[in-house]
Protein backbone atom coordinates (compact mmCIF):
# COMPACT_ATOMS: atom_id res chain seq x y z
CA UNK A 1 0.00 0.00 0.00
CA UNK A 2 1.26 3.60 -1.00
CA UNK A 3 2.12 4.65 2.76
CA UNK A 4 0.51 8.10 1.81
CA UNK A 5 -2.51 6.56 1.19
CA UNK A 6 -5.79 8.07 2.80
CA UNK A 7 -7.37 6.05 5.47
CA UNK A 8 -10.82 5.27 5.25
CA UNK A 9 -11.74 6.32 8.94
CA UNK A 10 -9.43 8.85 9.79
CA UNK A 11 -8.01 11.83 8.45
CA UNK A 12 -4.78 10.73 7.01
CA UNK A 13 -2.03 12.71 8.52
CA UNK A 14 0.43 11.28 5.72
CA UNK A 15 3.06 9.00 7.02
CA UNK A 16 5.92 11.92 6.09
CA UNK A 17 4.03 15.16 7.34
CA UNK A 18 5.30 16.00 10.74
CA UNK A 19 3.18 14.92 14.07
CA UNK A 20 0.43 17.36 14.74
CA UNK A 21 -0.25 18.12 17.22
CA UNK A 22 3.14 17.78 17.51
CA UNK A 23 4.80 15.54 20.33
CA UNK A 24 7.28 16.31 22.86
CA UNK A 25 10.83 14.82 22.09
CA UNK A 26 11.41 13.21 25.47
CA UNK A 27 13.83 15.13 27.74
CA UNK A 28 16.40 13.45 29.94
CA UNK A 29 13.82 13.02 32.52
CA UNK A 30 11.07 11.61 30.09
CA UNK A 31 13.30 9.12 28.66
CA UNK A 32 11.28 6.05 28.90
CA UNK A 33 13.30 2.66 30.01
CA UNK A 34 15.17 1.31 26.77
CA UNK A 35 13.79 -1.83 27.75
CA UNK A 36 10.27 -1.10 26.11
CA UNK A 37 10.53 -2.86 22.86
CA UNK A 38 7.37 -3.27 20.66
CA UNK A 39 4.44 -5.43 21.79
CA UNK A 40 1.52 -6.43 19.63
CA UNK A 41 -0.97 -9.05 20.59
CA UNK A 42 -4.04 -10.33 18.05
CA UNK A 43 -3.64 -6.68 16.28
CA UNK A 44 -6.63 -6.23 13.59
CA UNK A 45 -7.54 -4.09 10.78
CA UNK A 46 -9.69 -4.09 7.79
CA UNK A 47 -9.94 -2.18 5.03
CA UNK A 48 -13.73 -2.77 4.20
CA UNK A 49 -13.52 -6.73 3.23
CA UNK A 50 -10.07 -6.89 3.18
CA UNK A 51 -8.62 -8.17 6.65
CA UNK A 52 -5.18 -6.40 6.04
CA UNK A 53 -4.19 -7.67 9.89
CA UNK A 54 -6.17 -10.82 11.36
CA UNK A 55 -4.85 -11.11 14.77
CA UNK A 56 -1.43 -10.64 14.52
CA UNK A 57 1.47 -10.77 17.10
CA UNK A 58 4.62 -9.45 17.50
CA UNK A 59 7.83 -8.76 19.95
CA UNK A 60 10.45 -6.54 18.60
CA UNK A 61 13.04 -6.41 21.67
CA UNK A 62 15.00 -3.50 22.70
CA UNK A 63 18.46 -3.99 21.30
CA UNK A 64 17.83 -5.90 18.76
CA UNK A 65 16.97 -5.52 15.12
CA UNK A 66 13.74 -7.69 14.38
CA UNK A 67 12.84 -8.36 10.56
CA UNK A 68 9.13 -7.75 9.82
CA UNK A 69 8.97 -10.43 7.02
CA UNK A 70 5.86 -12.13 4.50
CA UNK A 71 4.72 -11.55 0.89
CA UNK A 72 3.11 -8.72 -1.00
CA UNK A 73 -0.08 -7.81 0.59
CA UNK A 74 0.59 -9.51 4.24
CA UNK A 75 -0.46 -6.68 6.06
CA UNK A 76 3.36 -5.48 6.94
CA UNK A 77 2.84 -1.80 6.09
CA UNK A 78 -0.97 -1.64 7.59
CA UNK A 79 1.11 -2.96 11.08
CA UNK A 80 3.68 -0.73 10.80
CA UNK A 81 1.15 2.24 10.33
CA UNK A 82 -0.40 1.17 13.32
CA UNK A 83 2.86 1.34 15.45
CA UNK A 84 3.96 4.64 13.76
CA UNK A 85 0.60 6.17 15.46
CA UNK A 86 -0.52 6.95 11.66
CA UNK A 87 -3.49 3.95 11.78
CA UNK A 88 -6.04 3.53 14.45
CA UNK A 89 -6.78 -0.83 14.42
CA UNK A 90 -9.73 -2.08 14.83
CA UNK A 91 -8.64 -4.04 17.74
CA UNK A 92 -5.96 -5.81 19.53
CA UNK A 93 -3.12 -4.48 22.12
CA UNK A 94 -0.28 -2.15 20.40
CA UNK A 95 2.47 -0.83 22.93
CA UNK A 96 5.25 0.73 21.48
CA UNK A 97 8.37 2.49 24.07
CA UNK A 98 5.78 1.60 26.61
CA UNK A 99 3.14 3.84 24.94
CA UNK A 100 -0.35 3.04 23.14
CA UNK A 101 0.04 4.20 20.03
CA UNK A 102 -3.82 4.80 19.76
CA UNK A 103 -4.27 6.61 23.25
CA UNK A 104 -0.98 7.56 24.20
CA UNK A 105 -0.54 9.38 20.72
CA UNK A 106 2.42 11.67 21.59
CA UNK A 107 4.14 10.06 23.75
CA UNK A 108 4.44 7.25 21.30
CA UNK A 109 5.20 9.29 18.48
CA UNK A 110 7.59 11.02 20.70
CA UNK A 111 9.64 8.11 21.01
CA UNK A 112 9.53 6.84 17.74
CA UNK A 113 11.09 7.15 14.47
CA UNK A 114 9.61 6.04 11.00
CA UNK A 115 10.57 5.73 7.31
CA UNK A 116 8.44 4.89 4.71
CA UNK A 117 9.05 2.85 1.83
CA UNK A 118 9.19 6.00 -0.28
CA UNK A 119 9.86 9.52 1.67
CA UNK A 120 8.15 12.18 0.18
CA UNK A 121 9.33 15.40 0.80
CA UNK A 122 9.12 19.19 0.05
CA UNK A 123 11.25 19.32 -3.09
CA UNK A 124 11.45 22.83 -2.85
CA UNK A 125 13.21 22.89 0.93
CA UNK A 126 16.96 21.96 1.09
CA UNK A 127 17.72 18.78 2.70
CA UNK A 128 19.16 20.68 5.62
CA UNK A 129 15.53 22.99 6.16
CA UNK A 130 13.74 19.75 5.91
CA UNK A 131 15.54 18.01 8.99
CA UNK A 132 15.11 21.16 10.65
CA UNK A 133 11.61 21.29 9.79
CA UNK A 134 11.22 17.96 11.40
CA UNK A 135 13.09 18.47 14.41
CA UNK A 136 10.58 21.73 14.92
CA UNK A 137 7.58 19.87 14.85
CA UNK A 138 9.28 16.99 17.10
CA UNK A 139 10.32 20.08 19.36
CA UNK A 140 14.09 19.18 19.42
CA UNK A 141 15.22 21.96 20.85
CA UNK A 142 16.46 24.92 18.75
CA UNK A 143 19.65 25.05 20.29
CA UNK A 144 20.74 22.17 19.80
CA UNK A 145 18.83 20.88 16.71
CA UNK A 146 21.18 22.12 13.89
CA UNK A 147 24.24 20.35 15.28
CA UNK A 148 21.84 17.41 15.03
CA UNK A 149 20.65 18.41 11.83
CA UNK A 150 24.66 18.54 10.54
CA UNK A 151 25.33 15.42 12.24
CA UNK A 152 22.75 13.45 10.75
CA UNK A 153 23.55 14.66 7.26
CA UNK A 154 27.10 13.74 7.94
CA UNK A 155 25.74 9.77 9.20
CA UNK A 156 23.66 9.49 5.74
CA UNK A 157 26.44 10.72 3.95
CA UNK A 158 24.29 13.63 2.40
CA UNK A 159 26.58 17.02 3.83
CA UNK A 160 27.44 18.18 0.16
CA UNK A 161 23.62 18.72 -0.58
CA UNK A 162 22.85 20.02 2.71
CA UNK A 163 21.97 23.28 1.61
CA UNK A 164 20.65 21.90 -1.79
CA UNK A 165 17.01 21.69 -3.06
CA UNK A 166 15.20 18.10 -2.68
CA UNK A 167 14.53 18.32 -5.95
CA UNK A 168 17.81 17.58 -6.92
CA UNK A 169 18.24 14.62 -4.55
CA UNK A 170 18.11 11.13 -6.34
CA UNK A 171 15.76 8.22 -5.29
CA UNK A 172 18.12 6.52 -3.08
CA UNK A 173 19.96 9.74 -1.60
CA UNK A 174 15.78 10.80 -0.63
CA UNK A 175 15.52 7.62 1.14
CA UNK A 176 18.88 8.90 3.05
CA UNK A 177 17.27 11.94 4.01
CA UNK A 178 14.17 10.34 5.04
CA UNK A 179 16.50 7.55 7.22
CA UNK A 180 18.26 11.10 8.66
CA UNK A 181 14.29 12.31 9.44
CA UNK A 182 13.47 9.31 11.50
CA UNK A 183 16.15 9.55 13.60
CA UNK A 184 15.95 13.34 13.90
CA UNK A 185 14.13 13.05 17.66
CA UNK A 186 16.70 10.03 19.14
CA UNK A 187 13.97 7.66 19.04
CA UNK A 188 13.80 4.68 20.75
CA UNK A 189 12.11 2.80 18.58
CA UNK A 190 12.72 2.66 14.72
CA UNK A 191 9.96 1.65 12.20
CA UNK A 192 11.70 1.19 9.39
CA UNK A 193 9.64 -0.29 5.49
CA UNK A 194 11.51 -1.12 2.79
CA UNK A 195 14.56 0.98 4.40
CA UNK A 196 17.36 -0.26 1.19
CA UNK A 197 15.31 0.30 -1.64
CA UNK A 198 17.00 2.38 -3.98
CA UNK A 199 19.92 2.60 -1.80
CA UNK A 200 23.20 1.91 -3.72
CA UNK A 201 25.34 -1.34 -2.47
CA UNK A 202 27.95 1.36 -0.35
CA UNK A 203 24.32 3.19 0.86
CA UNK A 204 23.35 -0.63 2.11
CA UNK A 205 26.14 -1.47 3.92
CA UNK A 206 26.56 1.61 5.85
CA UNK A 207 22.48 1.21 6.51
CA UNK A 208 23.14 -2.26 7.80
CA UNK A 209 26.16 -1.03 10.50
CA UNK A 210 23.97 2.09 11.08
CA UNK A 211 20.88 0.19 12.26
CA UNK A 212 23.56 -2.32 14.14
CA UNK A 213 24.45 0.37 15.86
CA UNK A 214 21.66 2.09 16.66
CA UNK A 215 20.38 -1.22 18.35
CA UNK A 216 23.67 -1.79 20.24
CA UNK A 217 22.85 1.59 21.35
CA UNK A 218 19.71 -0.20 23.33
CA UNK A 219 17.02 1.14 20.55
CA UNK A 220 14.09 -1.46 19.12
CA UNK A 221 14.93 -1.62 15.57
CA UNK A 222 12.09 -3.29 13.06
CA UNK A 223 12.69 -3.43 9.55
CA UNK A 224 10.74 -4.82 6.40
CA UNK A 225 12.19 -5.51 3.84
CA UNK A 226 11.59 -8.52 0.51
CA UNK A 227 15.68 -8.72 0.36
CA UNK A 228 15.84 -11.75 2.71
CA UNK A 229 19.87 -11.86 2.40
CA UNK A 230 20.13 -8.45 3.40
CA UNK A 231 17.49 -9.04 6.60
CA UNK A 232 19.89 -11.82 7.13
CA UNK A 233 22.85 -10.33 7.83
CA UNK A 234 21.05 -7.23 9.90
CA UNK A 235 18.65 -9.18 11.88
CA UNK A 236 18.79 -10.81 15.48
CA UNK A 237 14.96 -11.83 15.11
CA UNK A 238 12.15 -12.62 12.65
CA UNK A 239 8.44 -12.11 12.68
CA UNK A 240 6.58 -13.47 9.87
CA UNK A 241 3.59 -12.76 8.41
CA UNK A 242 1.01 -13.93 6.63
CA UNK A 243 -2.13 -12.92 5.13
CA UNK A 244 -2.19 -10.64 8.12
CA UNK A 245 -1.34 -12.92 10.87
CA UNK A 246 2.20 -13.96 12.50
CA UNK A 247 2.81 -17.75 10.99
CA UNK A 248 6.13 -17.96 12.60
CA UNK A 249 9.02 -15.82 14.92
CA UNK A 250 12.77 -16.70 14.20
CA UNK A 251 15.73 -16.11 16.56
CA UNK A 252 18.94 -16.13 15.94
CA UNK A 253 19.40 -19.41 18.19
CA UNK A 254 16.74 -21.16 15.78
CA UNK A 255 18.44 -20.16 12.87
CA UNK A 256 21.86 -21.73 14.06
CA UNK A 257 19.54 -25.16 15.00
CA UNK A 258 17.25 -25.05 11.65
CA UNK A 259 17.87 -27.85 9.49
CA UNK A 260 19.23 -26.11 6.58
CA UNK A 261 20.58 -26.45 3.02
CA UNK A 262 24.11 -26.38 2.04
CA UNK A 263 26.34 -26.35 -0.39
CA UNK A 264 29.45 -28.74 -0.19
CA UNK A 265 31.98 -28.28 -3.12
CA UNK A 266 34.99 -30.79 -3.29
CA UNK A 267 37.55 -30.61 -6.15
CA UNK A 268 36.59 -34.44 -6.94
CA UNK A 269 33.32 -34.68 -7.19
CA UNK A 270 33.08 -38.66 -7.41
CA UNK A 271 34.99 -39.02 -4.55
CA UNK A 272 32.28 -36.45 -2.51
CA UNK A 273 29.49 -38.61 -3.53
CA UNK A 274 31.14 -41.88 -3.06
CA UNK A 275 31.37 -40.30 0.44
CA UNK A 276 27.99 -39.63 0.74
CA UNK A 277 26.54 -42.35 -0.29
CA UNK A 278 28.86 -44.76 1.88
CA UNK A 279 27.55 -42.76 5.10
CA UNK A 280 24.05 -42.76 3.31
CA UNK A 281 23.83 -39.03 3.49
CA UNK A 282 20.75 -37.70 0.43
CA UNK A 283 22.29 -35.29 -1.41
CA UNK A 284 21.06 -33.62 -4.63
CA UNK A 285 23.06 -31.77 -7.55
CA UNK A 286 23.81 -27.90 -6.60
CA UNK A 287 22.80 -27.35 -10.53
CA UNK A 288 26.36 -25.84 -11.51
CA UNK A 289 28.80 -28.39 -11.58
CA UNK A 290 31.79 -27.83 -13.75
CA UNK A 291 34.10 -30.00 -15.37
CA UNK A 292 37.89 -29.24 -15.61
CA UNK A 293 40.30 -31.14 -17.54
CA UNK A 294 38.73 -34.30 -18.29
CA UNK A 295 41.30 -34.82 -21.41
CA UNK A 296 44.12 -34.98 -18.83
CA UNK A 297 42.17 -37.34 -16.49
CA UNK A 298 41.54 -35.24 -13.66
CA UNK A 299 38.66 -36.12 -11.72
CA UNK A 300 35.27 -33.65 -12.37
CA UNK A 301 35.12 -30.98 -9.16
CA UNK A 302 32.09 -29.79 -8.17
CA UNK A 303 29.41 -29.39 -5.34
CA UNK A 304 25.97 -31.04 -4.40
CA UNK A 305 23.06 -29.62 -1.76
CA UNK A 306 22.50 -31.49 1.39
CA UNK A 307 20.27 -30.59 4.00
CA UNK A 308 21.54 -30.70 7.71
CA UNK A 309 20.87 -30.30 11.29
CA UNK A 310 21.98 -27.05 12.12
CA UNK A 311 25.10 -25.48 12.22
CA UNK A 312 26.16 -28.04 14.24
CA UNK A 313 25.33 -30.79 11.67
CA UNK A 314 27.47 -28.77 9.06
CA UNK A 315 30.29 -28.64 11.34
CA UNK A 316 30.12 -32.18 11.48
CA UNK A 317 29.61 -33.10 7.76
CA UNK A 318 32.75 -30.95 7.10
CA UNK A 319 34.67 -32.94 9.97
CA UNK A 320 33.68 -36.34 8.81
CA UNK A 321 34.45 -35.84 4.98
CA UNK A 322 37.73 -34.18 5.65
CA UNK A 323 38.77 -36.93 7.71
CA UNK A 324 37.30 -39.55 5.10
CA UNK A 325 39.73 -38.25 2.48
CA UNK A 326 37.09 -35.90 0.73
CA UNK A 327 38.83 -33.12 -1.18
CA UNK A 328 36.43 -30.63 0.22
CA UNK A 329 36.83 -26.84 -1.18
CA UNK A 330 33.83 -25.64 0.34
CA UNK A 331 30.90 -25.56 2.49
CA UNK A 332 28.60 -22.85 2.91
CA UNK A 333 24.57 -22.33 3.43
CA UNK A 334 22.84 -22.54 0.06
CA UNK A 335 20.76 -19.49 0.71
CA UNK A 336 20.22 -17.01 3.92
CA UNK A 337 18.65 -18.57 7.12
CA UNK A 338 15.71 -16.42 6.74
CA UNK A 339 14.97 -17.38 3.09
CA UNK A 340 15.20 -20.70 3.40
CA UNK A 341 12.64 -20.27 7.02
CA UNK A 342 10.46 -18.24 4.19
CA UNK A 343 9.81 -20.31 0.98
CA UNK A 344 10.02 -23.29 3.91
CA UNK A 345 6.85 -21.76 5.31
CA UNK A 346 5.58 -20.72 1.93
CA UNK A 347 5.29 -24.34 0.84
CA UNK A 348 3.89 -25.12 3.61
CA UNK A 349 0.68 -22.86 3.05
CA UNK A 350 0.31 -23.64 -0.38
N1 LIG B 1 -5.83 2.04 2.53
C1 LIG B 1 -6.17 0.84 2.11
N2 LIG B 1 -7.36 0.64 1.51
C2 LIG B 1 -7.74 -0.59 1.10
N3 LIG B 1 -6.98 -1.70 1.21
C3 LIG B 1 -5.78 -1.58 1.78
C4 LIG B 1 -5.32 -0.31 2.25
N4 LIG B 1 -4.09 -0.52 2.77
C5 LIG B 1 -3.80 -1.82 2.64
N5 LIG B 1 -4.81 -2.46 2.04
C6 LIG B 1 -4.86 -3.90 1.77
O1 LIG B 1 -4.44 -4.58 2.93
C7 LIG B 1 -3.60 -5.69 2.60
C8 LIG B 1 -2.25 -5.54 3.29
O2 LIG B 1 -1.56 -4.45 2.68
P1 LIG B 1 -0.13 -3.98 3.17
O3 LIG B 1 0.24 -2.79 2.36
O4 LIG B 1 -0.14 -3.83 4.63
O5 LIG B 1 0.76 -5.24 2.77
P2 LIG B 1 2.36 -5.37 2.68
O6 LIG B 1 2.70 -6.64 3.38
O7 LIG B 1 3.01 -4.14 3.17
O8 LIG B 1 2.58 -5.54 1.13
P3 LIG B 1 3.88 -5.21 0.22
O9 LIG B 1 4.92 -6.23 0.58
O10 LIG B 1 3.36 -5.41 -1.17
O11 LIG B 1 4.29 -3.80 0.51
C9 LIG B 1 -3.53 -5.72 1.10
O12 LIG B 1 -4.48 -6.64 0.62
C10 LIG B 1 -3.88 -4.32 0.68
O13 LIG B 1 -4.49 -4.29 -0.58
Amino acid sequence: MPPDAPQPDRPAPGPDAPPAPAPVAPGPTAVAPRAHGIEVSGLRRAFGTVKALDGADLVARAGAVTALVGPNGSGKTTLLLVLAGLLVPDSGQVRVAGHDPVTENSAARARTGWMPDAFGTWDSLTAREVLTTFADAYRVPRGTAAARVDELLATVHLSEYADQPAAVLSRGQKQRLGLARALVHDPQVLLLDEPASGLDPRSRVDLRILLRRLADEGRTVLVSSHVLSELDEMADDAVFLSRGRTVAGMTDADAATARRTWHVRALSLPALTAWLDSTGTAYRPDGATRLVDTAAGTAPSGGVLVDVEGEAGAAALLRDAVAAGVPVVSSAPAAGALEQAYLALEEERR
